[in-house]
Order: structure tokens, then sequence, then C-alpha cells
């Protein structure tokens, strides 16, 4: 586990010692030696984006599968992450946005109805100790709605706002808009908003504890064992 003291890695770190089929080999930790994973079978990594593509390159130089929850993974950082796995035949990496069930659920049901509409916006809603915005969930998103409405051959709705305070409108990410809210109080929260003519829809999904994530890192950890190559979503897992 690295990020072993971490709001996710403690958790995760509980609920791995709780499963029958699995044990716990060892815990990284910031700054500590990486080398006490080189026994495990598979390292699940929920640290930071800074340090994440670090702890990538060692596990996979090292041969050692990977589970990946942290954030920051941009086309360039997975394309990077491919280049390292094309030597090693055999290795899986899985990298999710998100592991709760319900927020997977929520992306697809999002991307079904975004080529019905042409206008989406996406807010996001977390704890105030969170180090990235917009989350790493809400990229995702916007990025699966962009998509479909491209594919759809939908361009974006009409805005006629002329005229704002910078960063009223949220952070385009490619063409739909994401709004970041964060309080304490709050653990991981989204809605994808939909407008069209005279109604609204909206899909909501609220994770009220971390054990949201547990199943979905659960089975990542199993199937991992058994998908050589790189992952991206749980949604291919799950075989959605
Ligand atoms: N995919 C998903 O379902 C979910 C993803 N996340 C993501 O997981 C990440 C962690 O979130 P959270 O647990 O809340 O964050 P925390 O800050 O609580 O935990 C991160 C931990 O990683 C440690 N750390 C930092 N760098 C390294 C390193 N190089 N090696 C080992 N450990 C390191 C930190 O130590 P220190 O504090 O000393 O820096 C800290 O203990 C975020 O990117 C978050 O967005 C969160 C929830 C669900
Ligand atoms: O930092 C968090 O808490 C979370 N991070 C992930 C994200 O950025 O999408 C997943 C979930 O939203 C919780």
């Amino acid at each position: 586990m690295l990020g072993a003291q971490g709001r996710m890695g403690s958790t995760v770190a509980n609920a791995v010692e709780g499963a029958a089929d699995m044990k716990l080999v060892g815990t990284v930790d910031a700054g500590e030696d990486r080398s006490r994973l080189d026994e495990a079978e598979v390292a699940v990594d929920f640290t930071h984006p800074e340090a994440v593509m670090d702890n990538l390159r060692y596990l996979i130089e090292h041969d050692i599968r990977a589970v990946v929850g942290t954030t920051g993974f941009t086309e360039d950082r997975l394309e990077t992450v491919r280049g390292w796995l094309a030597g090693k035949p055999g290795l899986g990496v899985l990298i999710a946005p998100n592991f709760a069930l319900g927020a997977v659920l929520a992306m697809r049901f999002a991307q079904q109805a975004a080529r019905f509409y042409a206008s989406a916006e996406v807010i996001e809603l977390h704890h105030n100790r969170k180090a990235d915005a917009p989350s790493g969930t809400a990229a995702h998103t916007a990025r699966l709605l962009a998509r479909a409405r491209r594919e759809a051959g939908l361009e974006p709705g009409p805005d006629a706002t002329t005229s704002e305070v910078d960063g009223a409108r949220g952070a385009l990410i490619d063409d739909v808009r994401v709004h970041a809210v964060r309080l304490p109080g709050l653990v991981a929260h989204e809605e994808i908003l939909f407008g069209g003519e005279g109604e609204t829809l909206t899909i909501r999904h609220d994770s009220m504890d971390r054990t949201s994530f547990m199943p979905g890192v659960l089975l990542g950890v199993r199937e991992v064992l058994r998908r050589p190559g790189l992952t991206v979503g749980l949604e291919n897992v799950l075989e959605l």
C-alpha cells in the first residue's frame, strides 16, 4: 500500500486486512523505501498527483502490478504508462478515477444522456482537504460527455454570457464546464446537469464514506492479476 497513512490508504489497508483472500505485505508512506513492496503481487497507490508517476515507474520496473486511485492522469501520462508497460508483457496496471460503483454508474448514465442534450455541466463537491481541483472523476466525466456529444453530432449548447467574474462559469475541460465546491463535512459528490427544452435532468452520486470505494478497490486488486496492460476506469473491469 502506497500512501498507507492517508485517508484512502488507511481505509484500503483495513479493507485488505479484512479480505480473506488478501494479505497486506507492506506499506510505504512519503519518503519511505519502496523496496519493502518488492514481494507484493499487487501494489495499491492512493498518494498524490505529483508522486504517482514516480511510484508507477518503480512498480513497473520491479514487475509489480498496480491498482491506482490517485488522480492527475492526463492522456500524456497514460501514454507514458503504456510505454513503460510495453516492455513488460503480462504485467497489469489499473488506473481508475473513482472506485465507487455508483460513481461509475453515474458516469455511464451521463454518457448515455449526453447524446440527447447539447447543454451539460458538471459540479463536483468534496471535503476541503482535497489537494486537486477539479476532481479526477469530474475531469473524466467531462471528457466522456464531450466525446458522447461529439459522436452524436452536437455542438455545445448556447450560452449568452458576455461578462463574467473570472472562474464564475467554472473550468472548461474538453468543451464541458466543471465547477468545484470544497467544504468540510463533504466526502465526494458529483452532479451532472443536462438542460433541454423546458426541462433539466440531474444525475447525482454521493460517497458518504470512504468505505464506498473499497469493493471497487478490492475487485481491482483481484482483476489486475489477470489483466495485462493498462486498464483505465473501473467500468472496464465491471464490463458495463
Ligand atoms: N479513485 C478513487 O476512487 C479515489 C481517489 N482518491 C484520490 O486518491 C489520492 C489520495 O487521496 P487521500 O487519501 O484523500 O489523500 P491523503 O493526503 O489523505 O493521502 C495521501 C497520502 O499519500 C502520502 N504520500 C505522498 N507522497 C507519497 C509517496 N511518494 N509515496 C507514498 N506515500 C506518499 C501522503 O503523505 P504526506 O501527507 O506526508 O504527503 C499521504 O499520507 C488523491 O489523488 C485523491 O483524489 C481519493 C478517493 C477515492
Ligand atoms: O480526493 C478525493 O476525496 C476523491 N478523489 C477522487 C477524484 O478526484 O475524483 C475520487 C473521489 O471523488 C474522491
